[in-house]
């Protein structure tokens, strides 16, 4: 039962007791949501009947903010030539710096692309050695 909106119905439902709103391609109704949202109503305000995924995403919304997504579905955004298209496709939420799990692998990387370009230029004097010998 996975219903099809053009951008144009979504733009449709744009008002605080009629809200859609697109994340990643999706159609979700916020109708009854937008007085719940913690981040507060405004915002959601801000998006309706438009494509939110941009917002939505800068926010860094937790996992749990995704899951509350899924029982606002009602369909799937038919995109046309000419809609407007989000800026951001990324799923992920922000990566954390590898150096807060504890430093050690940043250390060893360095150590062993250091071993790498030591032995490659091992060989490549090796060889360059050996060329020379040649020719003499
Ligand atoms: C239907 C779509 C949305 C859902 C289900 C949703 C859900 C949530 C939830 C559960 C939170 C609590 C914090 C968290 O768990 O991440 C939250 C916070 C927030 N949301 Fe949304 N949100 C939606 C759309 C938006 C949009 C379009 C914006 C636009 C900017 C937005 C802005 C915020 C802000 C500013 C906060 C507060 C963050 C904070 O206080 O740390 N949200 N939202």
């Amino acid at each position: 039962m996975s219903a099809q909106y053009s951008y144009q119905d979504v733009a449709e439902h744009n008002t605080k007791k009629d809200l859609f709103l697109v994340i990643h391609d999706k159609v979700y109704d916020c109708t009854k949501f937008v007085d719940e949202h913690p981040g507060g109503e405004e915002v959601i305000l801000d998006v309706a009947g438009q494509d939110a995924t941009e917002a939505f995403e800068d926010v860094g919304h937790s996992d749990e903010a995704r899951e509350s997504l899924i029982p606002l579905l009602v369909g799937e955004l038919k995109r046309q030539p000419g809609d407007p298209v989000p800026k951001t496709t990324t799923t992920n939420s922000p990566s954390v710096s590898s150096s807060t799990t504890g430093g050690g692998f940043g250390l060893y990387s360095v150590v062993a692309i250091g071993g790498l370009i030591a032995y490659f230029a091992y060989q490549y004097l090796q060889a360059k050695e050996a060329n020379q010998a040649q020719a003499a």
